[in-house]
Formats: C-alpha cells, structure tokens, sequence
C-alpha cells in the first residue's frame, strides 16, 4: 500500500485549485507556480452532488506520475463517494475528502480512505452545521471548510463560516487532535490574513492564483498576506 504524502501545521499552506487553471494547459499552468505550492487541490465534481462536471482519476495519476512530489490534495464533490475512493487512491491522491451528506456511512468511508493509504478528510458545506463533525472528527486528518457552495469558481467568500473554524479549534485542542483545516472558496490576498487569524492551516485559492496575470506572484502574495494572520497571534 501507497503511503500518502502530508502537510505539516505551523504555517499557512496554500494550495491552488486546478479548477481555475486553463484544462488544455494543465501542466504548465502547474510549472508557473515554481514548486511553491503546498499542495495542488483538486476538485473533482460529478454533475450530481454538484451542478458541475470536472475530472476523474485519470488526472489524478497524471498528476502522480509527472508531479512525484506534490501533495494531492482531492476534494471529492460526489455523490457516494465510496463508489470512487479506490480509484483515487491508486491513482496518487494524498488527501481524499468527502463530504459530509454524499454519503451515508461517513465514519465507514473514513476509516476505508485510512486503509487504502490515503489521508482522510471531511468537508463541511456552507450550510452544514459543524456539530455533524464531531462524531467523526477523530478519524480525520484535515477539515475542509467550504466558503462558498461547492460547484463553481470565482465566487463570493462568506465570512460566516469562520465560526465553524473557531469550533473545530476548540475541538482540537480539548481533543488533542492535530487534523487540519483547509477553507476553499473566494480566498485571496483579501481576507488570507483574517482566515488564518481564525485558525485556518491551508488554503485553497482558485481564481486568485491560476487568474492572474502572474500565478506565481499571486501565490507569493497571497503568501505574504497570509502570514500576516499568523503575526497577529493566533492561537
Ligand atoms: O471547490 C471549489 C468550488 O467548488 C473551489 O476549490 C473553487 O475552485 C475555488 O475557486 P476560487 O473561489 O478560489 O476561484
């Protein structure tokens, strides 16, 4: 079996979503971040849990197989994702994220994502309340927080879902558990600070990143501005 690659907490890790990076220039878009990407998030949607169609695990071990040493950091956007997991993990992918009503047997799926070598997470909808998490939360190793409803790129952060980083914070730390927290959605140089002065670890950052005119600038500076919510004393 496959170990996964991993993240480590004590700074912010950025990770681009490839969902806003030109598909017909994949690898090149990837190149132009210099290898200072953290991870490389991929969104993967199946036109039923969410409106949208993306990829399969065909580009996953494309990934794999020219990127040896990127972390794959794969948010599964579908329905019955205990369908998938075993194609994504033999594919490369790192992290498999699942969300929390794509399935019916979540804490099952957690720990199968476990034995197939992979690192298990969980992601909340805006809308999803952050208690249906803590039966589970043991089980994890990165929380992904959406900021908007999943589908689509290029949207409008909402910053109510902060709160449910403050509670997975305080979960951690009663716990003593050391899973991740990743937020996705409408991040940029904006609100970077404010989402890791919340207790944010990772990053996802689509439109910000791979829509500007020099991706590996906007990851730099989204860098720098996001290091400013670690010197503003988080806890
Ligand atoms: O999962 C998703 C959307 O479903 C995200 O990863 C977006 O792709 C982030 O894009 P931006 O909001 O940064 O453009």
């Amino acid at each position: 079996m496959a170990r996964s690659l991993s993240l480590e907490r004590g700074r912010p890790l950025l990770a681009p979503s490839l969902l806003a990076a030109d598909p017909l220039c994949m690898a090149a878009s990837i190149d132009r971040l210099g290898g200072e990407a953290d991870a490389l998030h991929v969104d993967v949607m199946d036109g039923r849990y969410v409106p949208n169609i993306s990829y399969g695990p065909g580009l996953v071990r494309a990934l794999r197989d020219r990127y040896a040493e990127a972390v794959l950091d794969v948010h599964l956007m579908v329905d019955e994702p205990e369908r998938g997991i075993e194609a994504f993990a033999a594919a490369g992918a790192d992290y498999l994220t699942v969300h929390v009503e794509a399935t019916r047997h979540l804490h099952r799926l957690l720990g199968h994502i476990r034995e197939l070598g992979c690192r298990p997470g969980v992601t909340l909808n805006p809308g999803t309340p952050v208690e249906w998490l803590r039966p589970v939360v043991h089980l994890v190793d990165l929380v992904l927080v959406m900021s908007v409803n999943p589908g689509f790129g290029g949207q409008t952060f909402l910053p109510e879902v902060l709160s449910k980083v403050r509670t997975l914070c305080q979960w951690r730390a009663v716990d003593g558990l050391s899973f991740l927290i990743e937020m996705d959605g409408g991040l940029g140089p904006a609100n970077g600070a404010d989402v890791v002065r919340t207790g944010c670890d990772i990053l996802v950052a689509g439109s910000s990143v791979f829509g500007a005119a020099d991706p590996l600038l906007a990851l730099r500076d989204l860098r720098r501005t996001a290091q400013g919510g670690i010197s503003h004393g988080r806890s």
